[in-house]
């Protein structure tokens, strides 16, 4: 009775409802009940990291199945069962009140042990969530954001994943891919193990317990037929789950992992581009900068270049990153952009990967043409780019011509014979004004924009300077022009000396037949570097036309020295002959432009012959797509 009494009030019911009454209510009180505890806990689950095993649908809370010992339900619903059986049968076996008291009484403590266990259930929830969310905390890294590659080095250097039974093996390349040791010397290896790291893995850092677990996000609806490291579509995700009061954990396990990283990576050059299937798959916002690929490290005294060039960039690059201070304090955005231009071959992309290596900075390439790259999606790839990086754009030109350019196109559709072009028919190099969805609003947006902040350096490199519209090389856009030319003498000596070092060669080798001379290795290359430069004409060839001669005599400098005259001799020819192809190709395509003549109607031309007009009379001459006339001419009928 004093139970009874107990749970009547505490359930907000008068001495005087009768039990009918409470029977009737009862379920509303529980639903209150609930609501009392859901509430507390929906409080709990707004200030909760995300994925923490559980799910929260609209605004009610769901455990996960599992989660919470399942008896306590099983009872639960077994009591509510019988209870709800028992008031309804009750109800309606006898009309009288009397037949509604006895079954009251009966059930009324059934009910009660029903509901104590319920409020049990969902007090020991709500303790259980307090204590967890007190005591652990969780921090999540995404497939394609930098931190994401400092933890999964830290967890594969750590060996968390040791007991990882399930692997993805791939052939080994460049591209970076996180694998593991799969025997006791890894440098011999031929293929790449990656775990899948389909378990949760327990691991124990600097006496914390943390958990780790991966997960794919969903592919937005994406069909899943493309791969990755696990084998399932979707952006991969780690989280951690540390078992720690202190937050200052977290960021001194993010801090090792990103010390490690550097130097794990140092003796590479890393350069991250965008994935193109993931660019797809996941344009709509999340961008995957999960091209990674490591390249060896290239030593700056490889690159070869006019007197003071490259010490130039350096010292300015270096001054800069020193600066950024002084760039606050005189409300200046600490950016930095750079152009090198000049003909193809001379050293321009050289140049960044061997500076990225000295700043330690890594590299971070995007391509204007590729389709999935437009406007926004510059933008967010550009501002996704960490501090102290290098945000590259190659041939930054190819993306679209200058506006001087199109206004040179235009004024020739204007007076030229486009203007005759039937409806619907393209003009021949219509198809080239755009390679890219980029706007050049858009680009200078990005140059300008938050993109380019944050001492982040920006190299653009192109072989048409003046192909670029002024408004994007003006100062505070690119601040340092370096013009790259064909290489002079001293450079083709430098290359001489690099292709032949020393330690490879004896005297004997380095003079033709017996005439061997009082020298040393070096001065005898030197020498030969002389005689080689002196048979290269000044800047009319690349370095790298040059280091292609060279690389067929990997190991015979006299025979490069003696055989280059001849190579200069050949090479003109070629260019010659090449320069003759190209001026008959655009002479053939500025006839096709010119448009038909007076007796040509939508590109075909009709040529009348004298008499009358019978199908016999005329010819039909169809132009191919070059502008020549096709050879098979086909008659009229
Ligand atoms: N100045 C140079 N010093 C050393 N190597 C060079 C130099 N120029 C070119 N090379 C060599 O030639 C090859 C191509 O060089 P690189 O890609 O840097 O030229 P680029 O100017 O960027 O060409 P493009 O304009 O076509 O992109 C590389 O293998 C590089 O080693």
């Amino acid at each position: 009775m004093t139970l009874s009494l107990f749970v009547s009030g505490s359930l907000g019911l008068s001495r005087h409802s009768s039990r009918a009454r409470v029977a009737g209510r009862l379920p509303y009180t529980i639903k209150r009940l609930s609501f009392f505890f859901f509430f507390n806990h929906q409080q709990q689950a707004q200030i909760t990291p995300e994925g923490q095993g559980r799910t929260y649908e609209g605004d009610g809370y769901s455990p996960n199945p599992g989660e919470f010992p399942g008896w306590m339900s099983t009872i639960w619903s077994i009591l509510t069962t019988i209870t709800g059986l028992s008031v309804f049968g009750s109800i309606f076996s006898g009309s009288q009140p009397q037949g509604l008291e006895n079954a009251g009484l009966k059930v009324l403590p059934m009910l009660i042990m029903g509901s104590m266990i319920e409020v049990g259930r969902r007090l020991s929830i709500w303790f259980f969530q307090r204590f967890k969310f007190q005591f652990y905390l969780t921090a999540r890294f995404s497939e394609g954001d930098p931190t994401y590659d400092w933890i999964i080095l830290l967890l594969t250097t750590e060996n968390v994943w040791k007991r990882c039974k399930d692997f993805k093996v791939t052939s080994k390349t460049s591209q970076r891919k996180w694998s593991v040791a799969a025997s006791p010397s890894p440098e011999t290896e031929h293929a790449e193990y990656v775990p899948t790291y389909g378990m949760p893995q327990l691991w124990r850092w600097n006496g914390y317990w943390i958990e780790v677990t991966r997960s794919n996000s969903p592919s937005g609806g994406f069909p899943p037929f493309f791969d990755v490291d696990g084998g399932r579509p979707g952006n991969s995700i780690i989280t951690l789950t540390i078992y720690t009061f202190d937050m200052g954990v977290l960021s001194k396990l993010v801090e090792t992992a990103r010390l490690k990283y550097l130097e794990v990576s140092r003796p590479h050059i890393i350069v991250h581009a965008m994935d193109t299937m993931r660019g797809i798959a996941y344009g709509n916002g999340t961008l995957i900068w999960n091209n990674v690929k490591k390249k060896a490290h290239r030593p700056l005294e490889s690159i070869i270049l006019e007197d003071g060039v490259l010490d130039s960039i350096i010292r300015d690059a270096r001054e800069f990153i020193a600066m950024e201070e002084w760039y606050a304090d005189a409300g200046i955005p600490h950016r930095r952009g750079y152009l090198l231009h000049g003909p193809p071959g001379t050293g321009k992309s050289s140049t960044i990967y061997a500076l990225a290596g000295e700043l330690g900075m890594e590299i971070y390439s995007v391509s204007l043409a590729a389709h999935f790259v437009d406007d926004n999606f510059l933008e967010a790839a550009a501002s996704s780019i960490p501090k102290n990086s290098i945000f590259l754009i190659e041939d930054i030109d190819c993306a679209f011509p200058s506006r001087e350019e199109l206004e040179k196109r235009e004024a020739s559709l204007q007076s030229g014979g486009m203007a005759y072009l039937p409806y619907g028919m393209k003009a021949p190099h219509s198809g080239r004004d755009r390679v890219s969805n980029v706007t050049l609003s858009g680009l200078l947006n990005v140059l300008d924009g938050v993109g380019s902040d944050e001492g982040k350096l920006f190299f653009a490199t192109t072989n048409y300077i003046d192909h670029l519209d002024s408004a994007l090389i003006r100062p505070g856009r690119i601040d340092v022009k370096v013009e790259y030319r064909l290489a002079v003498k001293q450079q083709a000596a430098a290359l001489f000396r690099r292709f032949y070092p020393t330690k490879h060669f004896e005297l004997s080798t380095l003079y033709p037949d017996e005439k061997i001379k009082e020298a040393t290795v070096q001065e005898r290359i030197a020498e030969l570097a002389e005689v080689f430069a002196g048979r290269v004409p000044e800047t009319e060839f690349s370095t790298a036309e040059l280091q292609g001669y060279l690389l067929g005599f990997k190991m015979d400098p006299l025979k490069a020295v003696d055989g280059v005259a001849s190579w200069v001799e050949r090479e003109r020819v070629r260019r010659a002959e090449k320069e003759q192809r190209e001026n008959e190709r655009k002479a053939k395509a500025t006839r096709a432009n010119q448009g038909p003549d007076p007796n040509m109607f939508g590109g075909l031309s009709l040529s009348v012959m004298p008499g009358p007009l019978t199908p016999d009379t005329f010819e039909v001459v169809v132009p191919t797509p070059s502008g020549e006339v096709d050879p098979d001419v086909a008659e009229g009928s």
